[in-house]
């Protein structure tokens, strides 16, 4: 099953809900989400395999390019997509992008429309109607990711549309991702939450080693890559502080996540035009589309 919406909608957050653990960056910010990131969520009539894709979006950056590709790309290898809509800003062009794009695809739809927490019932109503005559939905769920308002229903309706197959993922697993990814996302989440402008965006991290220090200590090299020295200096923050806060911040997330102790050595780094260098988007980890 994919997630698919244009950025910002509430897709990650869905996703961490229903695994009921974090595993993929959230933040206010759009485009937060960059790679392809499958969860598994448990339930008692079976296992719902899910992928959180980047929001689909209009640009011209090599970047972008690719994380939309991403995001097309699952529409054949899934047995459901989720299209979700933000409740509060309605149905927009974004949305009739993002709707277009899926359109060659036979794969049943289900309409998620999301943040209901922030409209008033009846608008929910017309949103329905609204939409369900652009395109042909299954089902149509309203639910606020946010609140856990609707999970429950949304689930079931899962369940009922997706074919019975065995159990593929042992009870314990809620993704795929290895551990790198993991670490890479929370660190460059918190880049995300503590910068400003147009710092998040020209981010990218790499996790460099990864191995057992004294006492069982998880130790991590990860180097933080920002595109300009002038965005290095804002990132390290005078005397060091917004990197140091950064590192506290993602340190005591992968932790909890890990449930191990560790000693996370942050690097900045300048990497030029980083986003439209092929060679560097697939150093970092975005390589879908790309040759
Ligand atoms: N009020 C409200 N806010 C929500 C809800 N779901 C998500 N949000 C907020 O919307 C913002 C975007 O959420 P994300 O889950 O990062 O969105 P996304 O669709 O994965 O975004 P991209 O990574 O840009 O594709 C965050 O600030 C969330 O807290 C909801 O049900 N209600």
């Amino acid at each position: 099953m994919s997630l698919i919406g244009k950025p910002n909608v509430g897709k990650s957050t869905l996703l961490n809900r229903l695994v009921r653990e974090k595993i993929a960056a959230m933040s206010w910010r759009p485009q937060t989400t960059r790679n392809k990131i499958t969860g598994i969520c448990h339930l008692e009539g079976g296992q719902i395999i899910l992928m959180d894709t980047p929001g689909i979006h209009k640009s011209t950056r090599k970047l972008n390019e690719v994380m939309v590709k991403t995001s097309l790309s699952t529409y054949g290898d899934v047995d459901l997509i989720l299209f979700m809509i933000d409740a509060r800003q309605g149905f927009g062009d974004e949305d009739a992008f993002v709707l277009e794009s899926m359109q060659q695809s036979r794969t049943p739809k289900i309409l998620v429309i999301n943040k209901i927490d922030l409209i008033p019932k009846a608008r929910i109503l017309e949103l329905t109607g609204a939409v369900n005559a652009k395109e042909t939905f299954i089902e149509t769920v309203p639910i606020s990711a946010l609140k856990s308002d609707g999970l429950k229903l949304l689930e079931q309706v899962l369940l009922k549309h997706l074919p019975k197959g065995p159990r593929y993922f042992p009870e314990d697993m809620i993704t795929d991702a290895p551990e790198e990814f993991l670490i890479m996302e929370i660190i460059r989440e918190k880049v995300f939450k503590l910068t400003a402008m147009e710092i998040p965006y020209a981010v990218a991290v790499l996790v460099e080693s990864l191995r057992e220090g004294k006492r069982g200590m998880l130790v991590i090299d990860a180097t933080i890559f920002v595109e300009k020295a002038s965005q290095k200096k804002i990132v390290i923050g005078s005397g060091g502080t917004l990197l140091k806060k950064i590192g506290t911040h993602s340190r005591e997330e992968i932790e909890r996540r890990l449930g191990n102790k560790v000693f996370l050595n942050l690097f900045v780094k300048v990497k030029e035009r980083w986003r439209d260098d092929v060679r560097a988007l697939k150093e970092f980890g975005y390589t879908h589309g790309l040759h």
